[in-house]
């Protein structure tokens, strides 16, 4: 990467719109802008709008436009910036980037933007990967997660932990320098104290991971059961669509359906599956194999049986066999067939695992449906969003917070063995250095050229 090029993207969508923007950033930006624009942008204060238009090299105006001037580092990404508004044909937005190209921009590869708001100090690493977290938000909690990180989040705490332990592996190491006189700079309760406290803290942030990276996909839940326990007809209700078919015929459901819906601003994805039985061809079976998968995958597994006709014996024997590590919600089907007694044995009978709830319904009345919403809701989530404060959504953050604890683990049991100080400094440097590439402050041309490849053109 140059930074000294001033580069230029379209940053709006691709295609159709009435406006399209494009956006021009480094040292020449604004006297670039200026030489295909009516008028000169060079004094304009920054922070303003000005109207005017292009011109091609033959004279000809190619539109009129809205320009934003941004001077100086006062700009998102620290760089004398502008941004051109034109109407949004294909044939302008491509007349435009010609004349930026022909008068000194060269184009910005993905990421370019951000990448350089990154290396102008105006956003740390991990605030530059939820700006792209942000744009794919679906639902209102994937979007608070993001927003709160963009704006800082963990890497503020992050940064002050990282300082407190920079400065004890400082004195650790000064006492090396000394060692002949067997000195002690570090206060070692004092800093068993301080790596306690980082421990605590990154094994919570690494804790609420499984979350975050739901909330960030969407919560697989898997609908399983014996053929005809009305799976299917359950996912078309909370769709309130006709996604999946339908009939009375057992074995209906053969490949695995999948659709995302919006509980309470958190997406789920439901897994409609093929009804677990003897497979009676080999397309059956491949799909209830699939049903198998899929089990695997799910955080949350909603068991199905058809109340009428299942026995409470088979249903415990289902149910027996289903991983126990996850969420699991029992709906018993055709509650408008049974009467108070069968009910009431299938209340008494079923095994029921901790936690589990067992509810009936119908499934095709409208107050069952949103019950068994809430009920997908409380089981997957409750109330761990309680529970975390800052919610990790970034599988390279996680990756480094374990590696941070497991370096912070080692320092701890050093400190407790009364270990030398050259090795419980090392723990702590390395845990420094997994902490640092969270933030950015540790990172390596590959570590940056993978996370901005994966960002958009304009951004
Ligand atoms: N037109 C436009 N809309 C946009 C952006 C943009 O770059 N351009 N953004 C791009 O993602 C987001 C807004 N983010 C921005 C972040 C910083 C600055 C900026 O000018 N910062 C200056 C001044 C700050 C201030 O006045 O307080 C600075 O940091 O010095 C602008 C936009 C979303 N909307
Ligand atoms: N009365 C009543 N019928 C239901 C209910 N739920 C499903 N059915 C009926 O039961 C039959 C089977 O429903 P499906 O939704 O196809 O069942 P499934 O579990 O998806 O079946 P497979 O895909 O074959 O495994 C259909 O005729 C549905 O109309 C219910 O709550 N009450
Ligand atoms: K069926
Ligand atoms: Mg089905």
């Amino acid at each position: 990467m140059n930074s000294s090029e001033t580069i230029c993207a379209l940053s709006t969508a691709n295609g159709m719109g009435a406006i399209a923007v494009i956006r021009v950033s480094g040292e020449e930006a604004i006297a670039i802008t200026s030489s295909i624009f009516s008028k000169s942008l060079i004094d304009a204060p920054s922070h303003t709008a000005h109207f005017g238009t292009i011109v091609n090299a033959e004279g000809r105006i190619i539109d009129e436009v809205l320009i934003n001037v941004f001077q100086g580092k006062k700009s998102f990404t620290g760089e004398p910036t502008t941004e051109i508004a034109c109407h949004g044909s294909v044939f302008i937005q491509q007349q435009i980037i010609q004349l930026l190209l022909e008068n000194g921009c060269r184009m910005a590869n993905p990421g370019e933007f951000s990448m350089r708001a990154f290396f102008n100090g105006k956003m740390d690493l991990s605030q530059t990967e939820a700006i792209a977290d942000l744009i794919a938000s679906q639902s209102s909690k994937a979007h608070e997660v993001a927003m709160q990180q963009m704006r800082g989040g963990f890497s503020n705490e992050l940064k002050g932990l990282r300082e407190e332990l920079i400065n004890f592996a400082s004195l650790v190491e000064l006492e090396l320098d000394f060692a002949e006189e067997d000195v002690e700079f570090a206060d070692r309760s004092q800093l068993k104290a301080l790596v306690e406290k980082c421990l605590k803290y990154t094994n919570k942030l690494a804790s609420s991971f499984s979350l975050g990276n739901a909330i960030k996909n969407g919560f697989p839940v898997a609908f399983v059961g014996r053929p005809n326990a009305g799976k299917s007809t359950l996912l078309n209700g909370l769709l309130q669509e006709e996604r999946a078919i339908v009939s009375d015929i057992p074995g209906t459901t053969r490949d695995t359906i999948e659709e995302t819906i919006n509980i309470e601003g958190v997406s789920f994805r439901l897994i409609d599956t093929a009804g677990i039985r003897e497979a009676s061809d080999e397309i059956e079976r491949i799909g209830i194999e699939r049903t198998h998968q899929k089990i695997e995958q799910a955080n949350t597994v909603v068991y199905l049986f058809d109340a009428l006709n299942t026995s409470v014996e088979e249903v415990n024997k289902d149910i027996a066999l289903l991983p126990a590590a996850k969420h699991l919600l029992v709906v018993a089907t055709k509650n408008d067939k049974i009467d108070d007694a069968t009910r009431e044995h299938i209340t008494t009978n079923i095994v029921k695992r901790e936690g589990v709830e067992l509810h009936f319904i119908y499934g095709k009345d409208e107050q069952d449906l949103e019950k068994v919403k809430s009920a997908i809701y409380e089981i997957s989530i409750g109330d761990s969003f309680d529970e975390h404060s800052t919610i990790v959504t970034n599988a390279r953050h996680y990756d480094n917070l374990i590696k941070a604890s497991s370096d912070l683990e080692k320092a701890k049991e050093g400190l407790e063995t009364g270990i030398t100080g050259d090795f419980v400094a090392m723990d702590i440097r390395q845990a420094l250095y997994h902490l640092g590439q969270i933030t950015g402050e540790i990172s390596t041309d590959d570590l940056l050229g993978n996370i901005f490849a994966n960002f958009c053109i304009g951004k």
